[in-house]
């Protein structure tokens, strides 16, 4: 009953403290404890949920355990340590989510587990568990998710015959042995960093004895084999290279094109004169020049008074901002002091018309919340685009980069500004016309001001790339419907915008990992859970923000609808995330709970 339900947990704040020192204890039902739910007549707990609340020390046996009526048990990202009380789970038979991950527990997972034949979620990643991974587990046959990555578990995986696993990841351990075939499809990412062989994974188990079988002769013809023929393919560059090195000064010489000559110094960059020798030094200072020649030909839009052309481009100093799917982006600064950023682009499969045309297209489009382009120049051989400079960098630096001490965290409210203007953003894109849309919303594109403002960039891209140049990283962020990268709808925008709100919101990149799908991930925790386990850990030391979290969240989940139809207009989007901005200006958020210091460094 309630009562001894109210014993347990005061037991276990006794044991562990943290912030549920902060319980009204007066109170005589722990019903409104934070973190602590109950059932509709509030006659026993059915959810605790204490995720990051500072949680420290070693779970004691009659607690968690004397929770009978308990659903839901979520103890992540705290501080717990030592092995698990042996009969933690014995009577918590009506247990259907546990998640204890991010933690230091320690030993083996207690048999009383395996007789939870409700439980639907385990997660038990990121702690210290050691010990054989049980078979136990094919008697939970409800089970969807089981995370047990980064532990110390050791062993063979056994055979899981479990029908409804959908999520499993057991990567980062000490096992070793085969895969089972039930599981050699789940993706490669649920099992490295382990000893482990067979599909999916590329080293397949081979045969002991057949390895044996190998003559110390044979091992000896082997070593002698692979000497030569790493002399023979050494041999054949450095002719290649000779070779390249007098073509290029031979041209030049002749008075070539100056658009070969663009070409050709590209080429043999680096290898000749001493002036590529202070180029290589450069180079390696993280300097160089964007290309290393000139002709010129920038085409500028709008009335910028910006006045240089390409020789001044050529000449500013240049350092590499990031390789992306259509080339590479450079940050130049001119010998004027003006800082611009240059994209040259690769693998365009548009030819010289058709490219002027679609850059006048792009360089009309002019609003707040846009990277503006501010001059191309285009031959037959390069294209170059030149865009304002964006001091912050991108979204995805800002959210994946370094967390380590020094990082201002993301608050709440410039999330929301952040997603405010990058939907102000792409629906002006929208309004432009039913068929103009962006092709490639994701955070890499999503960059800041000084003053945190977001502009979307290279807006327009995607149709000059070809299907070969697709890459893996934008597929996290694709549409199901999308076949074509060059032609993405604004439907499909929509379904990309979602996916960069549910990124804001958790802070798990969407491409982090082969196989892994943000918005299946998010739909696969049951709403009332959201709260729990969804969100990025540093949006939880926020009070009074919980309700305009989900109602962002329940944007992004509508937004990433698996029909094209059913995701709401670019329009629609911004004016409810206007009011969900609204409503977080009215009800600042700053009280920090003091808690961050006692957490674990994730
Ligand atoms: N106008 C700009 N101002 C400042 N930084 C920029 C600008 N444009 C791009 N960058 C930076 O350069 C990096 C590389 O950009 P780029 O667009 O080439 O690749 P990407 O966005 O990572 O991938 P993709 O080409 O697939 O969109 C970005 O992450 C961003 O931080």
């Amino acid at each position: 009953d309630i009562a001894s339900d109210r014993a347990a947990l005061l037991a276990l704040r006794a044991a562990v403290g943290g912030r549920i020192l902060l319980w009204n204890i007066s109170s005589p039902t722990p019903c409104s404890w934070a973190g602590v739910n109950c059932s509709p007549d509030n006659s026993s707990v059915i959810e605790l949920r204490l995720p990051g609340m500072g949680l420290s020390g070693t779970l004691p046996a009659n607690t968690i355990s004397n929770l009978t009526n308990l659903q839901t048990l979520s103890l992540r990202y705290n501080a717990l340590s030592g092995p698990l009380p042996a009969d933690l789970f014995s009577s918590l038979l009506l247990l259907r989510s546990l998640y204890l991950h991010q933690n230091f527990f320690s030993g083996e997972i207690p048999d009383s587990l395996f007789s939870l034949k409700s439980l639907v979620r385990v997660n038990l990643a990121e702690n210290n568990f050691s010990g054989p991974i049980s078979s136990g587990f094919n008697n939970l046959t409800h089970l969807t998710t089981l995370y047990l990555q980064e532990n110390h578990f050791s062993g063979s995986i056994p055979e899981l015959n479990l029908p409804s696993l959908v999520q499993f990841n057991v990567s980062y351990n000490n096992l070793t042995g085969k895969i089972p075939k039930g599981l050699s499809r789940k993706p490669k990412s649920s099992f490295v960093g382990n000893s482990l062989c067979g599909d999916p994974l590329d080293n397949s188990c081979g045969s002991e004895k057949h390895k044996k079988k190998l003559s110390d002769a044979a091992i000896a013809g082997i070593v002698v084999g692979s000497v030569l023929g790493l002399v023979l393919i050494l041999s054949l560059v450095f002719c290649l290279r000779r070779k390249l090195g007098t073509k290029g000064v031979g041209r030049k010489k002749e008075g070539a094109s100056k658009e070969k000559e663009v070409e050709d110094s590209m080429e043999i960059q680096g290898k000749n004169s001493t002036r590529d020798k202070v180029k290589e030094k450069e180079k390696e200072k993280g300097e160089v020049s964007v290309i290393n020649a000139g002709k010129k030909g920038l085409v500028f839009f709008g009335n910028m008074g910006w006045n240089f052309d390409l020789e001044d481009l050529l000449r500013a100093s240049a350092e590499v901002l990031g390789k992306g799917t259509f080339g590479t982006a450079y940050k130049a600064v001119l010998e004027t002091g003006l800082t611009v950023a240059v994209k040259r682009l690769r693998d365009v499969i548009m030819g010289e018309k058709e490219f002027r045309e679609k850059m006048e297209e792009i360089g009309k489009i002019n609003h707040e919340n846009l990277v503006p382009l501010r001059a191309y120049y285009c031959n037959r051989n390069e294209k170059l685009l030149v865009f304002e400079y964006v001091p912050m960098g991108s979204l995805s630096a800002l959210l994946h980069g370094n967390k380590g001490a020094g990082r201002t965290p993301l608050n709440w409210e410039t999330r929301v500004a952040i997603a405010l203007g990058a939907a102000e953003g792409v629906s002006f894109l929208h309004s432009q016309g039913p068929k103009i849309s962006h092709g490639s919303i994701k955070s890499s594109n999503i960059l800041l001001t000084r003053s945190y403002e977001a502009r979307v960039s290279d807006f327009g891209l995607a149709q000059l790339a070809g299907l070969t140049s697709t890459p893996n990283r934008v597929s996290g962020y694709r549409a199901p419907e999308v076949t074509d990268p060059c032609e993405v709808s604004q439907k499909a925008d929509v379904y990309s915008f979602g996916v960069l709100l549910l990124e804001l919101l958790t802070a798990k990149a969407p491409t982090h990992e082969e196989g892994f799908n943000l918005p299946r991930w998010v739909e696969s925790v049951v709403k009332d859970e959201w709260t729990a386990e969804v969100f990025d850990l540093e949006l939880l030391r926020y009070q009074n923000i919980e309700e305009d979290m989900v109602r962002l969240l329940q944007l992004a989940v509508d937004c990433v609808a698996q029909y094209p139809d059913k995701r709401p207009s670019m329009v629609e989007v911004t004016s409810k995330i206007k009011e969900i901005y609204c409503s977080s200006l009215h009800d600042p958020s700053g009280d920090i709970v003091n808690v961050v210091s006692a957490l674990p460094t994730p």
